[in-house]
């Protein structure tokens, strides 16, 4: 007999058989390759200032503002226009008292000058000419300007260092790399970063009726759902998933693999081959693994331990039970260790009920049922936390209804019965 052990224990013991898995080494990356979701080992540091010089915030023209202070749109002040400064590379001329240089958006703005008046309070109102005349040279800059409305010192002047200080740190090591990330490191000229290397996972599949894609299954064959779906679930806990095998229901084929594995990888993930029946050749392989039952359902049957120095996980083989064990017991671990936050479990309110026969909960289990987020017009603004409704029925070979859910609704072990309305924890999938 195996021993039986509450879901906390387990998750408790996996914590701490993990636990060397933080300790991440660092790599290196182009800013530009497959960076979305990565998590900075280190600080990202700003070369220069941002931005990196003096410029303007709109298109018109940079003047002293003093020389407009008296601007108003009855009485326009009229400055002679003595130079064209576009955002292309070169530094203008400083600018004389009395003058006015035309300016586009993020071009230089010339020593002498503070402010700029947008050409919309001038007597030109625009310098784009529009489709009209597409063949037609760019506006040639003109001999002077009228200004309708004087601008304060300083106004759509885009000051060097107001963005980015040089030296200061632009993004903090831990940052999880979204689009906004790149763009701010981008800006600063950086070209390749330091990420924490992914923990790397090998995903084995067992069994000797399983079959890949493009085979059709002979008598007693099916597809093999587990390797996709933790192969997949681990990339989106920010894994790599270092290699995967599927073998069949031979010790010694189970050994060799395990080894390779163990050798490959940070940690090896196995399915199925944990129960109770003549053929389960993980147990057979791994006579130094602990395997238990855990008092939960789907995902009871369990495993954890070593292989050749390496963590090994071992979830049973039902599809829904693989993925559940996946979502209660590794992906947080897996996360934290990858510097990813946690999925936060959430309160929510039963729509439905659960304990009708098609939706049991067996005693002394806590039982994660299917979730959908109940998402009608019609609920109660006030309602306090968000509804939740079961999706399908709990066996754990109903591939399609966990496809249909958005959450695993946690019944406690001493529930067999839920009334709409109740209190559950959910666990977004
Ligand atoms: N007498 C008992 N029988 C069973 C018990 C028990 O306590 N006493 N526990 C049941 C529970 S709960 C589960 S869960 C399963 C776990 O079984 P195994 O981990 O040994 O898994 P297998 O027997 O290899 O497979 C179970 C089931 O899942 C299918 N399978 C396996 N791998 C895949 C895969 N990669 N992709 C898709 N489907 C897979 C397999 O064909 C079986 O149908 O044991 C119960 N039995
Ligand atoms: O606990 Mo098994 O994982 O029900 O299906």
């Amino acid at each position: 007999m195996s021993e039986r052990v509450d879901v906390e224990q387990h998750r408790a013991d996996v914590v701490e058989l993990l636990a060397g898995l933080a300790d991440r080494p660092v790599e290196e990356a182009a800013l530009d390759q497959g960076v979305l979701g990565r998590v900075l080992a280190r600080d990202v540091v700003a070369a220069g200032p941002l931005p990196r010089f003096r410029n303007s915030q709109m298109d018109g023209f940079a003047v002293r503002a003093a020389d407009v202070a008296a601007a108003a749109p009855g009485s326009p002040v009229t400055l002679p226009v003595v130079a064209d400064v576009a955002a292309a590379p070169g530094d203008p001329a400083p600018l004389a008292p009395g003058t006015a240089v035309r300016i586009m958006t993020g071009a230089p703005v010339p020593e002498g000058a503070d402010a700029v008046v947008p050409v919309e309070d001038t007597d030109h109102v625009t310098f784009n000419r529009g489709a009209a005349s597409p063949a037609a040279p760019a506006d040639p800059w003109p001999e002077q300007v009228a200004v309708a409305r004087g601008r304060a010192s300083g106004e759509f002047v885009r000051e060097p260092g107001s963005d980015v200080a040089a030296g200061t740190v632009v993004l903090p090591a831990g940052t999880v790399l979204a689009p906004h990330h790149v763009a701010a490191a981008a800006a600063c000229g950086v070209a390749r970063i330091a990420l924490l290397a992914p923990v790397t996972v090998a995903v084995v599949s067992t069994g000797s009726e399983l079959v890949g894609p493009g085979t059709e299954p002979g008598p007693g064959q099916i597809f093999d759902a587990n390797g996709p779906a933790l192969a997949a679930a681990v990339e989106a806990a920010g894994g790599r998933v270092g290699l995967r095998l599927s073998l069949p229901d031979d010790p010694g084929a189970v050994r060799a693999g395990l080894a390779r594995a163990a050798a490959d990888c940070d940690l090896v993930l196995t399915t199925g081959g944990v129960s109770q029946g003549a053929y389960e050749v993980v147990k057979d392989a791994l006579p130094e693994v602990v395997f238990r039952s855990v008092a939960m359902q789907p995902g009871g049957p369990q495993g954890f331990g070593r292989v050749d120095g390496t963590p090994v996980l071992t979830f049973p083989g039902n599809p829904v039970s693989a993925q559940v064990s996946f979502v209660v017991f590794l992906r947080d671990v897996l996360r934290r260790a990858g510097g990813l936050p946690p999925v936060e479990r959430v309160t929510a309110v039963l729509d439905g009920a659960v304990g009708s026969p098609a939706v049991a909960s067996p005693a002394g289990k806590r039982q994660l049922l299917r979730g959908r987020w109940v998402r009608d017009a019609g609920g109660p603004a006030s309602a306090p936390a968000p509804r939740v409704a079961v999706v399908g029925g709990p066996g754990s070979h109903l591939v399609a209804s966990m496809a249909a859910a958005d959450v695993l609704i946690d019944v406690p072990a001493a529930a067999t019965t839920l009334e709409p309305g109740a209190e559950v924890a959910v666990w977004p999938l």
